[in-house]
């Protein structure tokens, strides 16, 4: 069989495949996140296999290009300039928008060829797809996230890993991950970037950005909505009535305390009084001040570095949602043993992240992989925090999927 008749041959066979995945088909729930539908899996490989290396080459370079084009335009707020429905001209847009034609045009022209927008073809107006329409209502979950992931890695720092390993290979002689022989919250793309390198962490250069350090705060909230807090954990049983003074629940780099108010709204036993949020202190000042998890009154603010002695000792639960994926192996059991330091035999580290599997894992989670290694860390599968938490001297007692075919859960630990 000659090369063409066997790629017809495999085309034809995908094809078939399609046709009962369509009649399945259901449309996505709204903001639902790296959840494929088998179709979709299964046209991409279709399409994968009727592309030429060239082809595809091709497509790379300009979905590369649609990520930039598709960005700069929700900066100019263009997309929300093109009418929910009919259709706008050239000069209407322009008009609208005050934005010069030709560079309207050449910023559209992408989109339009990847169907992200459409063009009549007679008299050239644009108009919305469903994908478009989208981005335009901005507490949608394509408009709250895809800014957000472009602006805080995959735009500007994640392009420059070649450099970086480059630059990183001259210092150590080393092809590796960033920072793997060094301390990676210090030494990673993030920090060298901005011309800190060795000297503060990703986070600090953030907090250097005030306006940058909020956003990124209030981003955080997009994370509850993929990936429910609560649901698949009993948060409730680290409940402690009968001596209120004793610490139940310490969130470590809480952040704003989204993750903490859900908790507790779930868990009404649970006390406020006997919970504490700790971040870095501009963090928690904001978090004070802004109050966007509406965190009830009683409860311990308490700046803290978590690679310091953990000031609290004997909580019933130590909880770190997206700190471990921040930080290398060698950090991370760092900043768990400074918590196993202070436990008892009765309390627990709960990490909250996605957990990937042995093998592959799609493609948001590639995603995250690489944007955590841009400041220093890394996505973990259940073997690789096992192998963290039992450097730490822990043992993983349970490891509680958030479901609904998420890669999500919370990793309970002990004491050894
Ligand atoms: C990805 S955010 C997660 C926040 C929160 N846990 C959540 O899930 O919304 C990481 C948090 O770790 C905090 N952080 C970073 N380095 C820290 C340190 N050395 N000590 C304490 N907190 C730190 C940051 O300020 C930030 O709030």
């Amino acid at each position: 069989m000659s090369n063409t008749q066997s790629t017809r041959t495999k085309l034809q066979a995908l094809i078939q495949e399609l046709i009962p995945l369509a009649e399945k088909y259901e449309e996505p729930a709204t903001g639902a996140f790296g959840l494929e539908d088998p179709l979709i899996t299964k046209t991409k490989q279709l399409l994968t296999q009727a592309q030429s290396p060239t082809d595809y080459a091709t497509s790379l370079m300009v979905s590369s290009l649609e990520a930039i084009c598709l960005r700069t335009l929700l900066h100019l707020n263009v997309l929300q300039a093109i009418p929910t429905t009919g259709n706008v001209t050239l000069a209407d847009l322009s008009n609208k928008t005050n934005i010069q034609p030709s560079l309207l045009e050449r910023l559209l022209r992408v989109p339009v060829s990847t169907n992200f927008l459409a063009q009549d073809p007679t008299s050239g107006a644009y108009s919305h797809t469903h994908l478009s329409l989208a981005f335009t209502d901005p507490s949608s979950m394509p408009s709250r996230l895809f800014p957000f992931i472009y602006d805080e890695g995959l735009g500007g720092l994640m392009p420059l890993l070649p450099q970086y390993l480059t630059h990183q290979h001259a210092q150590t002689g080393k092809w590796e991950e960033p920072g793997a022989s060094r301390d990676s919250t210090r030494y990673n793309i993030e920090t060298w970037h901005a011309g800190v390198e060795g000297e503060k962490t990703a986070f600090e250069v953030m907090e250097m950005d005030p306006v940058r350090m909020e956003r990124f705060q209030k981003a955080m909230g997009i994370g509850e909505h993929l990936n429910p807090v609560v649901g698949y954990y009993d948060f409730s049983k680290l409940s402690n009535p009968n001596d209120p003074s004793h610490p139940i629940l310490v969130d470590v780099g809480g952040g704003q305390g989204l993750a903490l108010s859900a908790i507790l709204q779930a868990h009404p036993t649970l006390k406020p009084t006997q919970c504490v949020l700790q971040d870095t202190h501009p963090v928690l000042t904001l978090a004070q001040t802004t109050n966007p998890a509406n965190l009830p009154h009683g409860m311990t603010y308490q700046p803290h570095d978590f690679f310091a002695p953990q000031p609290i000792a004997g909580a019933r639960a130590y909880y770190l949602k997206a700190i471990a994926h921040d930080l290398s192996d060698t950090n991370l059991v760092l900043v768990l043993k400074r918590i196993v330091e202070v436990m008892e035999r009765d309390s627990r580290v709960l990490i909250a992240e996605n957990v990937l599997p042995e093998v592959g894992g799609g493609g948001i989670m590639a995603l995250m992989d690489l944007m955590m290694m841009g400041i220093g860390g890394k996505e973990r599968t259940e073997g690789g925090f096992r192998d963290v938490l039992e450097r730490a001297g822990l043992v993983v007692e349970g490891v509680h999927r958030a479901g609904g075919g998420r890669r999500y859960a919370v990793v309970e630990a002990r004491l050894k």
